[in-house]
């Protein structure tokens, strides 16, 4: 029998086996083989990564910015070569499909090329003469040694949300990626070694709470970055901020799809069933509660039927709609929240539980589930299902839609279907939710804008990604300077007098 691989740890440009006891293992959704085992790194080997982070940033902060960006052009071309593999790795331990996997690396590569193009995002100010002889400019200087800690979801995306532009500002940077899923984390950090960063401005540490909460303690880490829930994403942003450092922790949701009765319904059907089943529902911007406004709400059945249609299968099968949830106690948690629904009296109009897929009767899978009647104390409302779980909702007005969306405590997304103009107009102008969809049913915005979710859905005033992930990862130093006129001219002047 062939030995299970252990994921190596990054450290100082060099893979090292941790000397750790503590060893997870990193399980296939679709039939439970461990695949990998995964250190919890030892706080010796945490300090040693944030030391050789240190040490690069000395000379990686004073590299020119042309370098900078050939590394991120090299980078991207490496992504693209190394799609078909990285998407192999996500789907052997995410469980998603590989056309999803390889969506994600799309997503990806997107601020891998945002990131060729730092020289013209970090630009400083200059006024001459902002007063008689003296000139005020602003430099936008690298922070340091800077963190990212990301959740399973998005193994190879989440972390293309921090360090590329963390590193081409300048900073060096120190991942935790997620225990679930790290093969393919590591090798992504491996592909930007590859193109040209110099050892140590980017490390890999594998762990779980410890050395989540080592990063944000650390005294030599000047910001950390977090995506995945929001207990953790709340607990991170507490430690580091009382650590003193920038922190961002973008969390959990509840995504609304507002359906209007002009919509296109072949149209609106057809993107909510993505929008709501896609990547298994475990998604911060899954649509997982659908608001049906006035005559809407008779396209229910119809929607049901779309959804029945869907394939549940091994992420492998490139025809599957839907892979299996991350873990079986991902699993539990999802079905004991359906039952919960079914408790609190929700009508459950389709039900995923009791799945079998021929040939991977181990797997996780849920398949799509709907609940017609919700209301807003049920906890299949209140709480972040992270599964093909879609609540329904039926209000009278488009007006009735926004109250209750702004209602709900979470604004990472939301989304309208109309052909109405005015009522589009009304809705992005009135809904208190920071990243909106009109007629796009997950609007994650392409990676030159800002990832703007808001309310409860972040912690942080500066979003991932667009200008201001620039402004997360630099901080302006405003200089000053009066110089005394040039000899030369200060002779001119006089005999000109
Ligand atoms: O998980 C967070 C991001 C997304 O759903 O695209």
């Amino acid at each position: 029998m062939s030995e299970v691989p252990r994921v190596p740890l990054l450290i100082g440009g060099k893979l090292v086996q941790s000397q750790t006891t503590e060893w997870r293992d990193v399980i296939n959704p679709a039939t439970q083989e461990v695949v990998a085992k995964v250190p919890f790194a030892t706080r010796e080997e945490l300090d040693l990564a944030v030391s050789n982070a240190k040490e690069a940033f000395k000379t990686w902060r004073n590299s020119g910015q042309g370098a900078r960006m050939r590394v991120m052009l090299k980078f991207q071309e490496l992504l693209r070569a190394n799609t078909g593999k990285l998407a192999e790795m996500i789907t052997r331990e995410h469980g998603k499909t590989l056309p999803d996997a390889e969506g994600e690396i799309g997503r990806g590569l997107e601020v891998v090329e945002h990131a060729c193009s730092i020289a013209n995002l970090q630009l400083g100010e200059y006024a001459e003469n902002a007063a008689s002889g003296i000139d005020v400019y602003t430099l936008i200087q690298p922070l340091g040694v800077c963190a990212g800690i990301t959740a399973f979801n998005f193994p190879v995306m989440l972390p293309c949300f921090m360090f590329p532009i963390a590193v081409a500002c300048g900073n060096s940077f120190v991942l935790k990626p997620s225990e679930q899923d790290p093969t393919s984390s590591l090798f992504l950090a491996q592909l930007a070694l590859e193109a040209g960063l110099p050892p140590g401005v980017l490390n890999v540490v594998h762990g779980g709470p410890d050395t989540a909460n080592g990063l944000c303690e650390h005294p030599d880490i000047k910001a950390v970055s977090f995506i995945g829930s929001t207990r953790v994403g709340t607990e991170i942003y507490n430690r580091a901020s009382a650590a003193g450092k920038r922190c961002q922790s973008m969390m959990g949701a509840k995504n609304h799809c507002v359906i209007l009765p002009d919509a296109d319904p072949e149209v609106a059907l057809n993107q909510l069933v993505g929008a709501a089943f896609g990547a298994a529902g475990q998604r911060c911007m899954a649509s997982s509660v659908a608001v049906l406004v006035g005559d809407a709400r008779n396209w229910l059945p119809d929607f049901v039927e779309r959804s029945k249609k869907l394939k549940v299968n091994s992420g492998t099968d490139r025809e599957a709609d839907l892979g299996p949830l991350v873990s079986p106690n991902a699993k539990k948690r999802v079905e004991s929240l359906i039952q919960k629904g079914v408790d609190e009296g929700a009508k459950l109009l389709l039900d995923g539980r009791n799945l079998k897929v021929s040939g991977f009767e181990q797997g996780n899978f849920v398949g799509p589930t709907i609940f017609d009647g919700v209301n807003e104390d049920m906890t299949i409302y209140t709480e972040e299902i992270f599964g093909p779980v879609l609540c329904c909702v039926g209000v009278e007005t488009l007006e009735d839609a926004v109250a209750f969306i702004n209602r709900n405590p979470n604004g990472n997304g939301v989304a309208l279907f109309t052909q109405d103009g005015g009522a589009a107009r009304y809705f992005q102008n009135n809904i208190d939710v920071g990243q909106v969809g009109i007629n796009v049913p997950i609007p994650v915005p392409v990676a030159w804008f800002s990832f703007t979710g808001s309310r409860g859905s972040k912690l942080g005033d500066l979003g991932p990604n667009g200008k201001q992930a620039v402004q997360f990862w630099t901080q302006t130093k405003t200089v000053t300077a009066r110089w005394s006129a040039h000899a030369k001219t200060v002779n001119t002047t006089i005999s000109m007098r």
